[in-house]
């Protein structure tokens, strides 16, 4: 049952307690509660995704997601980025992020989960042991409009009969076969038919999390209208409908707290002006999210102890890499101004035809709306032999792991300029070596955590956008694109190394792929929050299981891997208690 008041809940025990609905910690409910013997709980501090537009339709992820879905963070200061404070947003919303993140769907490189493997000295970490998790998760649709995706990705390696739908682009765009065709042209440019495969480098076509023209999160199933295949979501009405879980919206958890025992197993939460305590029979699991998780940690006393104190929170428990090791990507866009109609500018400039779109994805879930930001997106590297690299040890996680991440969209991003059509390119720096924090400065379990991305704190950072801005302008010379492109907005090819890293720091902004705030690490560690199996180290009756367990961010977009962190999760969990 889905609960919107605490008053509602039959019992004050449960067998597990899982704080946050969102990718992993729906999958994680969603597979425990599987086993009608096991009673679940899911503590939501947002309310439920169901008929929420902006949540549904894929196009409106182009926008900012609304306040009543978004814990609306902004971090600290970045020194690296001019002292601008930048958004970061994240889902308050059952789903979590993945009911209001772009629905880009990578699982990044092999390389990636090899090196999560070997820094936690877990095998189960590794590509080759996740497949089964990322099949579980994935059920590979055809697009909204019914297409022939042959060439377009490679069966071999997809899920077909797991629970997120993943699809193909379903809405033709004028930058496609500019983009395809300069593949062709141009060595560093090369096509990639499936960058989910494991071997990510090259552009190719993208993959999203798009169901028949609508958002496929890890909420509850909004599909307004019949779909065509087998309707699933982690929380689907089949899946709430089970007598033994358990969703409470509006319950947002401030603390775990310890019992006589020195255990971990209850938490507190408030539901408006109330405050409650509950309690887990087995584990508390926290999937808050790499800014919840810290959070709750910390206001719970485990955390830095000398941090702690001087916050007037009692530690209980000295952990001082809790919200520690924070990393995310930081991305810049790039516009041209294009020889073309047919780009996002015709809508945003004219009502009718805004209005004619969405009738359209109302009524048929065909056109414009059923695609997000872009339709074609690319993994490269910085040569190896590149100057940049002179003092560094290659930061991605292998060589066959990108540097820095391409996407090309149909329009200008952020309010257009009056006349026009245009496309972006963005560049996306996906190996950063800077790490940041995710701290509190008050003892208030309400008041936002301090987030601290520490941007450009390592100068490769910034130099790897550099180089990636600079690729971005070979690709948009390519030939292809002569009769297309007419002009730059935004940066001429011929500005200085200078004036582009002052640009990146003007306008650089988080890739909102956050990790690393409750890293996993080798068992036995004198550093890192959890054990390779998600335990709280040296606690018990307390896991993390979420994107904040990841030691280093993936060359990829998070939700892939968050659903495949809750995936294995549940199994852990499942494994630990023989059920
Ligand atoms: C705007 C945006 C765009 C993004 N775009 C993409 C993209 O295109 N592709 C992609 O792969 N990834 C994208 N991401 C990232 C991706 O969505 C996340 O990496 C992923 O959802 C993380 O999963 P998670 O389970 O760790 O946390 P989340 O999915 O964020 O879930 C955490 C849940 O915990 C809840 N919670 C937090 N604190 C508490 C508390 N104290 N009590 C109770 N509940 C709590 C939250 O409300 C939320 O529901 C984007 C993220 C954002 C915000």
């Amino acid at each position: 049952e889905i609960l919107q008041d605490a008053a509602g809940l039959m019992a004050t025990e449960f067998d597990f307690i899982v704080v946050g609905g969102g990718a992993a910690g729906a999958v994680v409910a969603n597979r425990l509660s599987e086993n009608s013997n096991i009673t679940v709980l899911i503590l939501e501090a947002g309310g439920s995704n169901a008929g929420v537009l902006n949540t549904i339709v894929p196009f409106f992820a182009l926008q900012t997601p609304g306040p009543a879905q978004n814990w609306n963070y902004t971090t600290t200061p970045q020194a690296g980025l001019n002292g601008r404070s930048v958004g970061y947003p994240r889902g308050f919303v059952l789903g979590g992020s993945t009911s209001v993140n772009g629905l880009l769907y990578t699982r990044g490189s092999r390389e990636d989960f090899d090196r999560f493997a070997q820094v936690t000295g877990d095998a189960g970490w590794s590509w080759d042991q996740l497949i089964p998790y990322m099949r579980k998760n994935e059920r590979f649709t055809l697009p909204s409009d019914n297409h022939n995706i042959t060439g377009e990705f490679d069966p071999a390696v997809h899920g077909f009969d797991g629970v997120n739908s993943v699809t193909l682009p379903g809405f033709p765009s004028p930058p496609d076969a500019h983009v395809i065709q300069a593949t062709t042209e141009l060595e560093e440019f090369k096509f990639n038919l499936d960058m989910n495969s494991g071997s990510q480098l090259g552009i190719g076509w993208v993959q999203a999390t798009i169901d028949n023209g609508s958002r496929s999160s890890a909420g509850v199933y909004t599909i307004l209208v019949v779909p065509r295949s087998a309707a699933t979501s982690y929380l689907n009405s089949e899946v709430t409908s089970r007598p033994n879980l358990h969703v409470l919206l509006n319950a947002r958890v401030t603390r775990v707290l310890q019992d006589a025992q020195g255990e971990f197993r209850s938490v507190e939460f408030v539901q408006g002006e109330t405050s409650m305590n509950l309690t887990a029979t087995k584990e508390v699991i926290l999937s808050a999210g790499s800014i919840g998780t810290p959070s709750v940690l910390l206001h719970s006393g485990i955390g830095d102890a000398s941090a702690l104190s001087k916050l007037g929170i009692t530690p209980l428990h000295d952990l001082p890499s809790v919200g520690q090791n924070f990393s995310d990507h930081v991305s810049v866009s790039l516009s041209w101004l294009v020889n073309s109609t047919g780009t996002w500018e015709d809508a945003e400039r004219n009502a009718t035809l805004a209005a004619e779109q969405f009738a359209q994805w109302n009524s048929t879930r065909m056109g414009p709306l059923t695609d997000a930001l872009t339709n074609q997106i690319g993994w490269l590297r910085v040569p190896d032999d590149s100057p940049i690299f002179t003092d560094s040890v290659d930061p991605a996680a292998g060589p066959n792991t990108a540097h820095f991440e391409l996407l090309v969209s149909n329009g200008f991003l952020g309010p257009a300029p009056a006349t026009g059509n245009y496309v972006s390119i963005t560049a996306a720096m996906v190996c950063p070596s800077s790490r940041g924090s995710v701290t509190l400065n008050s003892s208030d379990p309400l008041a936002p955590p301090l987030i601290d991305a520490n941007s450009f704190d390592a100068e490769l950072d910034l130099l790897i956008l550099r180089e990636a801005v600079r690729s971005v302008f070979r690709f948009a010379a390519a030939p292809a694109w002569s009769d297309y492109i007419i002009s730059p907005v935004t940066l001429n090819a011929t500005v200085s190394d200078a004036d582009l890293e002052e640009f990146i720091r003007d306008n650089g902004s988080m890739g909102l792929h956050g990790v690393g705030t409750a890293s996993s690490s080798p068992k036995g560690a004198a550093y890192g929050v959890v054990d390779p199996d998600l335990r709280v180290k040296n606690l018990t009756g307390l896991r993390v299981i979420d994107a904040s367990v990841m030691p280093f961010v993936p060359a990829a977009h998070t939700q892939a891997s968050a659903y495949f962190i809750g995936e294995r999760g549940a199994d852990l969990v499942k494994e630990a208690w023989n059920l």
